[in-house]
């Protein structure tokens, strides 16, 4: 695998339209998320066009609920055949190891990854906002942990938090890093952010980056400059 194959670009657009003008702007572009914002405008199309495309998919729905319904929510999304897919650690033990064990018998299930501590977020909001009396870094390691211990594949964290994750997780588990940020491009609403490179050499096994790619005026030139800067790590 390339260092460019590590990078996973995110559909962050309002239609399906958009999507697929994309797809059709970076072919280069080998693995792709779907979120949010066009999964609830456009529902499941775009997976089913990402394969045609022989494409990878991660299916990033961040699933916060009861485990009844986060098992539940897992099923049904392992039917689009995707390779990633997100759930909150916050939902607690009991979620994340019914998630597992609603996909465990499946063929070839995705991989869910365990949302530790939001890239937007900051260690002020952390403390003063959502009252966790914990050093970020601390928080993010002990909601890994909580995903691993519950037999979750991997974890999504900042690439401040990625090099202790892997120390302390080990190498077989999975981390994707959202919050990177090449020098030329701005943060806009991430905070805790590091440049593709340095994501790459704290450990990190994949980097989603979107809109410097997506929103620069050439996406293309974006993503080729990105891939030049990884090509010697
Ligand atoms: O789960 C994610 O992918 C995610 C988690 C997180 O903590 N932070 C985060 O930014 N993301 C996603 O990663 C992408 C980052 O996009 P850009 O900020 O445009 O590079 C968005 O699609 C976010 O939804």
């Amino acid at each position: 695998m390339t260092n460019s194959d590590r990078i996973i670009v995110p559909l962050d657009v309002p239609d399906l339209e958009q999507a697929i003008a994309l797809l059709d702007l970076l072919p280069e572009v080998n693995f792709w998320k779907v979120g949010l914002e066009l999964f609830v405008s456009s529902g499941a199309e775009i997976l089913g066009i990402l394969q045609e495309r022989q494409k990878k998919s991660f299916l990033d729905l961040k699933f916060h609920d009861i485990p009844n319904t986060v098992a539940g929510a897992c099923r049904s999304a392992s039917r689009y055949q995707v390779d990633l897919l997100t759930l909150h650690a916050t939902a607690g033990r009991q979620a994340l190891t019914a998630a597992k064990g609603a996909i465990s018998d499946l063929l070839s299930p995705p991989k869910l990854l365990a949302i530790t501590v939001l890239t937007s977020l900051n260690a002020r909001e952390l403390a003063l906002d959502l009252k966790i009396p914990l050093e970020l870094s601390e928080y993010a390691l002990n909601l890994a942990l909580l995903g691993k211990e519950s037999g979750i594949d991997g974890a999504v964290c900042s690439p401040q938090e990625v090099a202790q994750l892997r120390r302390v997780c080990g190498e077989d588990f999975l981390l994707v890093c959202p919050g990177v940020r090449p020098s030329w491009s701005i943060k806009g609403d991430q905070s805790r952010v590091m440049t593709p490179a340095q994501a790459l050499k704290a450990g990190a096994d994949y980097l989603v980056i979107g809109r410097p790619i997506t929103g620069a005026e050439e996406p293309k030139v974006a993503w080729t400059k990105i891939c030049h800067e990884l090509a010697d790590i």
